[in-house]
């Protein structure tokens, strides 16, 4: 039978495609770009029946479109593409074992270096205070491309100083902090903004801003609500349901192991 001669390069082949597919999908959920794919994809399709059904002036018609279809995705997509090729020339996956961790031989003994109890504690505090903050952790794609837009830094991460880089009156309480290891590197940092629709109405720009920056990177993003005191955990676009911040301590522990 056919499918025993499948090869294990044609194994990889499949997997290659699906996570590129997944990247792609990534990238282009929430936006109208994902309209634009579905459109292309459609084309494409109606194209390959036209010539099927050997209808000859529409499978012309529609052939003109595909032919230039690589040019043209590279127009639309212009964005995306530029995200996605940076997506994998930031990805460190020789920095410090992550590579090995990713298939978790060594997960068990892996202790974060981020002192992630301070980081829940200012929150904590923050909530307690409804002082509004929002945190980024990079984890194996480099946030340069946003660091950029604010003012980076080297200051060891601890409670104390992230409660008073947020605190209301402080200098660098806008945008977004980013933390590496166990480092602040940038402050007032400005990221991009998801255009999910399905994020809920009470939600504002903070939030999209967490929501964009871990749709389009790996990064993890905890928000502390100005308005309502709460703090959200935001992984892959997607909001993390946490009930204690025992609990949440533990899920990002988990996340970046
Ligand atoms: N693109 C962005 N990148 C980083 N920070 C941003 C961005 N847009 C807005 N912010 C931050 O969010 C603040 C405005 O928050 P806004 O009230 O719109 O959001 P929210 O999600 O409703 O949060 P909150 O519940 O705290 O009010 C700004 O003062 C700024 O510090």
């Amino acid at each position: 039978m056919d499918i025993l001669d499948l090869r294990i390069l044609d194994i990889l082949d499949i997997v290659f495609v699906a996570l590129l597919l997944y990247y792609l999908y990534k990238l282009v959920r929430g936006t109208v770009a994902v309209n634009i794919f579905i459109g292309i994809v459609v084309i494409y399709l109606v194209w390959l029946l036209t010539q099927l059904l050997q209808m000859e002036l529409l499978s012309s018609v529609l052939g003109e479109f595909v032919g230039v279809g690589v040019f043209a995705l590279i127009v639309v997509f212009q964005q995306e593409i530029r995200k996605f090729l940076l997506m994998i020339g930031s990805n460190n996956f020789t920095q410090k074992g992550r590579f090995l961790r990713s298939f978790r031989f060594t997960k068990d003994d892996f202790e974060p270096k981020i002192k992630l109890d301070h980081i829940v504690k200012a929150c904590e505090t923050m909530g307690s205070t409804y002082t509004g903050a929002l945190m980024v952790i990079q984890k194996s794609n480099k946030l340069d491309f946003v660091k950029n837009t604010g003012d980076k830094m080297k200051i060891e991460l601890n409670q104390p100083i992230i409660e008073s880089i947020f605190f209301k009156n402080s200098p660098l309480h806008d945008g977004a902090m980013i933390i590496e290891d166990n480092k602040i590197t940038a402050t007032r940092v400005i990221l991009p903004v998801s255009n999910d629709r399905s994020i809920p109405l009470r939600f504002g720009l903070r939030h999209r801003a967490a929501v964009g920056i871990t749709e389009k990177t790996d990064a993890l993003a905890l928000v502390v609500s100005e308005e309502t005191g709460q703090t959200s955990y935001i992984k892959d676009g997607q909001f993390v349901m946490f009930e204690t911040m025992e609990e949440l301590q533990d899920k990002l522990k988990e996340d970046l192991s």
